[in-house]
């Protein structure tokens, strides 16, 4: 059966999330019933249409003047601001009469008490947000933790964050075979839609510094992210972040202290073979392009949560592993949260 969803905010992962639906399956592989957001209807259809990083939507678009026509379905759009409730309202008891499955908050703005008031007010069976709000009942990393979830305990589901996605995979292996003492993580992520273009007001001061012409170190949390699915590894990760002037394809630089002594040669073994059995599809080996270095965007709409640039993976003194790994953070995260909507479709609600 296929579920019913609903989606809260229409920004870079919203919009992303539909194209995923309907890029695995023509007709869409969830019933998409309604979407949400602050903008007209008009103006998602207009940015679901023209969207400068994936061009055209894989599905035909249309748009009646209340609703959006998918893929020749009428997909229901409601104008909210949640922030105009206070999250004990029943402020989402208008998408009620959709009898949702899921409901997919994309928002990046919502608390876990606006997350609670879906489930309380009984306006979705579950609800799944993109990010690791504290009080989830759980941060599920496809491919990692996915057997964990348990319809009857799990009702607000984090789907972790695209750098979650991208390293907690990797660091399972390492965990299982070798084990890791202490590891650094630098991401570099192109700029988010939150940051701005020239100088201006931020909540946080040097987010709101120009992003078109400097290198912005920010904090991450995805050592939290790790270790919220591996708890072995809470106090054994630090992490920095770097936004840079592009939009798309984020980097990470791993340098890891390792439990055992090992050889580069094993630990390459260890990533193909998983990457060929229980995390196909999930991680993937890369070797550049007739003995040529790629550059990062010609990883752009790989589906992979981490590609594995092999050629850098380095070891010293037996125990320093350094990695280094792409990802499309929007289209390979989206593709992981259609993941989650499967493992909540095949486990019950
Ligand atoms: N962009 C990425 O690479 C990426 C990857 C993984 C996870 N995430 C997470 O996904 C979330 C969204 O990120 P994004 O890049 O899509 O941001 P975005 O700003 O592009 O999109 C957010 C959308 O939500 C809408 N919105 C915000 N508050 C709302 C409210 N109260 N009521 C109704 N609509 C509201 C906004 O109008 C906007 O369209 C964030 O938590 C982010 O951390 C982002």
């Amino acid at each position: 059966m296929s579920l019913r969803v609903g989606i809260v905010g229409l920004g870079r992962i919203g919009r992303g999330m539909l194209r995923a639906n309907y890029a695995e399956l023509t007709s869409g592989r969830f019933d998409i019933q309604v979407m949400c957001d602050v903008m007209s209807v008009d103006q998602v259809a207009y940015l679901l249409s023209h969207d400068s990083t994936y061009g055209n939507p894989p599905f035909s678009l249309d748009c009646d003047g209340n609703n959006l026509i998918v893929a020749g379905k009428t997909i229901h759009y409601q104008r909210v601001d949640r922030r105009r409730a206070l999250p004990e309202e029943d402020s989402f008891g208008h998408l009620r009469k959709y009898e949702l499955d899921v409901l997919f908050d994309a928002t990046g703005t919502a608390t876990i008490e606006d997350l609670r008031s879906i489930i309380k007010h009984k306006v979705a069976k579950k609800v799944v947000c993109t990010t690791n709000i504290a009080g989830c009942d759980l941060s599920m990393v496809y491919g990692v933790n996915d057997n964990q979830y348990d319809p009857a305990r799990h009702h607000v589901i984090s789907a972790s964050t695209c750098t979650g996605n991208a390293l907690v995979p990797l660091f399972s292996i390492l965990e299982k075979h070798i084990g890791i003492d202490y590891a650094r993580i630098i991401t570099i992520h192109p700029a988010l839609s939150d940051q701005r273009v020239l100088d201006g007001y931020h909540a946080t001061s040097h987010l709101g510094r120009s992003s078109a012409v400097s290198i912005l170190p920010t904090k991450t949390n995805v050592a939290h992210s790790a270790a919220l699915v591996l708890p072995a590894l809470q106090g054994k990760l630090d992490s920095l972040s770097y936004r840079i002037p592009t939009a798309i394809v984020s980097v990470i630089d791993l340098t890891a202290n390792l439990s055992r002594d090992t050889t580069r040669e094993e630990c390459m073994e260890l990533f193909e073979h998983h990457a060929r059995t229980d995390m196909a599809g999930i991680i993937h080996c890369d070797y550049g392009a007739w003995g040529h270095e790629k550059a990062s965007i010609d990883y752009l709409g790989l589906p992979y949560s981490a590609v594995l640039v092999m050629n850098h993976l380095s070891l010293s003194n037996g125990r320093h592993l350094g990695l280094s790994l792409m990802h499309d953070n929007e289209l390979a995260y989206c593709s992981r949260v259609i993941d989650v909507l499967g493992v909540l479709n095949r486990g019950g609600l």
